[in-house]
């Protein structure tokens, strides 16, 4: 599923720079993904140089990988605010709107994300778009797959149910949910199909992020480019 042309080094670019704008103090969000992945990395050598944050993890993979590094972690009904959240996106358009769950961490990404005081997306070129279109993945409540699957047809999307790559079966989030990557085409509303989403029973979570992000980093070849909401 997950498929992306940005190279290792644009991602790097981003996920360094956002990590470097976290101030002593803070309590992060640490996104998911591979982009998110060099922004944790980042933040583990500022532990041991002395910086001073606490981690909230929005899944397993990032989880595991603040302890690998060293940073230290709380989970989200333990803190009482984020200071920031880090994290990468599938696409993003020129509005900053966003397509998230290509590792289907998407629902705890967004409660982390939308909590954060300020939400910074970290990408590769490859990410930005003038219009969204990846395919949508929907979080839903296994015995609601049949009916999700109706209600997303009949919103105009085509549902695929998300199938594991090494094991039989579907993908199983870290919420032990199933996902619908729902292909809508060309998202010419993606604020009215996030709302038409969220409205469908079954739905746990969609990965439309509408109006959440404060800022873009994108790694290029020689350094990054930040965009902010206007
Ligand atoms: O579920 C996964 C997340 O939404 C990721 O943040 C997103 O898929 C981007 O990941 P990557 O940086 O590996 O392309």
């Amino acid at each position: 599923m997950k498929t992306t042309g940005g190279t290792d080094d644009q991602k790097r670019r981003a996920g360094e720079r956002a990590a470097e704008a976290v101030d002593d103090g803070d309590v992060v969000g640490l996104g998911t993904g591979s982009t998110a992945a060099y922004a944790i990395r980042a933040l583990g050598r500022a532990v041991d140089d002395g910086l001073d944050v606490v981690g909230v993890p929005t899944s397993f993979d990032s989880r595991q990988l603040a302890r690998e590094v060293g940073v230290p972690l709380r989970a989200l009904d333990e803190v009482e605010r984020i200071d920031v959240a880090i994290d990468g996106a599938d696409q993003l358009d020129s509005r900053l709107d966003a397509i998230k769950g290509g590792g289907a961490a998407h629902a705890r990404e967004k409660v982390v994300d939308a909590a954060a005081e300020r939400f910074v997306v970290v990408a590769d070129p490859s990410k930005t778009a003038e219009t969204l279109s990846r395919s949508v993945p929907v979080e839903v409540l296994p015995d609601a797959r049949a009916a999700v699957e109706r209600d997303v047809d009949a919103l105009g999307g085509e549902p695929t149910l998300r199938r594991a790559e090494r094991k039989d079966g579907p993908v199983v989030t870290d919420n032990g949910n199933v996902v619908l990557d729902c292909d809508f085409g060309a998202i010419a509303e993606p604020a009215a199909l996030a709302a038409d989403l969220a409205a469908v029973p079954g739905v746990v979570e969609h990965g439309l992020f509408v109006g959440l992000a404060d800022a873009v980093y994108v790694g290029t070849d020689d350094g990054v480019e930040v965009r902010t909401r206007e």
